[in-house]
């Protein structure tokens, strides 16, 4: 069975169809890539998958349940996290508490009971920390835990928000555009990372304009243009395909 199931889903804004009658499968455990020229759609396809945007037709399925329409929270709590092109750091906050405050979300302790500092939440804190810890070790940025996560450069700052992203240890991780203000060693980087996050089993749909990130990490891709899936398969396949070619050339 396929993790993730987009069934000729559709989202249309007034006039415009921004995403018309898409449909694909991802794997459990593959990197998957979105890519397209500006405006195609692929943006619009992740908040639709996200819960940021209701489909306006079609279907998302995720674990084979019916997803389309869910809160965010609710499709977050499911099981999918994502992170945004703009790096959404919280100002004023360690890159450890930043991290942290992806746990909490997951944390069966609760606002409430944190603020009045029960036994049980301060337990949960401690793990809460031990576990976002061990997240940014695994992402090659432990010395940076104490460090304001806004003063650390873009790429130790992707690396933040991806630990952000697995501390609400989801099965399925949306990237938009990881690679988006990084030079090419921070790219490589963040290339790096993302197949180690896969290794953990975790699935991975990215959005990405860096055609060598693209192909270097995919093992699949889907092209879209003005909002229709006009290619799937292997990178060799899309970069041989003449219309995903012409579509490129002519942007
Ligand atoms: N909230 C909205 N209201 C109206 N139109 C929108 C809205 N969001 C996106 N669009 C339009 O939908 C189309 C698809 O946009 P989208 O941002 O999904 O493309 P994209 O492939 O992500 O582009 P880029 O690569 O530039 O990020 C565009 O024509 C865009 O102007």
């Amino acid at each position: 069975m396929a993790l993730l199931r987009l069934m000729q889903l559709g989202k249309r804004f007034g006039g415009l169809q921004a995403v018309n009658d898409v449909g694909f499968s991802l794997r459990q455990g593959v990197i998957k890539a979105v890519i397209g020229p500006n405006g195609a759609g692929k943006t619009t396809l992740f908040n639709l998958i996200s819960g940021a945007l209701a489909p306006t037709s079609g279907e998302i399925r995720f674990q084979g349940k019916t997803i389309q329409g869910l809160k965010p929270y609710r499709i977050a709590a499911l099981g999918i996290a994502r992170t945004f092109q703009n790096i959404k750091m919280f100002a004023g906050m360690t890159a450890l508490e930043n991290v942290m405050v992806g746990r909490h979300v997951q944390s069966g302790a609760g606002f409430v009971a944190s603020m009045l500092r029960t036994p049980r939440s301060r337990r949960e804190e401690v793990a809460i920390r031990e576990k976002a810890l061990e997240l940014l070790d695994f992402l090659g940025i432990a010395d940076c835990a104490d460090i304001e996560a806004t003063s650390l450069s873009f790429g130790q700052q992707r690396a933040v928000e991806l630990a952000r992203a697995l501390a609400l240890e989801p099965k399925l991780l949306l990237l938009d555009e990881p690679a988006a203000g990084l030079n090419i060693y921070e790219t490589a980087e963040v290339g790096r990372l993302i197949a180690r996050i896969r290794d953990l089993g975790v699935t991975i749909l990215l959005v990405e304009h860096d055609m060598s990130l693209v192909m270097d990490i995919s093992e699949e891709i889907v092209v879209l243009s003005f909002g229709e899936k006009i290619a799937e398969g292997l990178p060799a396949e899309i970069q041989n395909n003449p219309e995903v070619i012409k579509v490129y050339l002519g942007e």
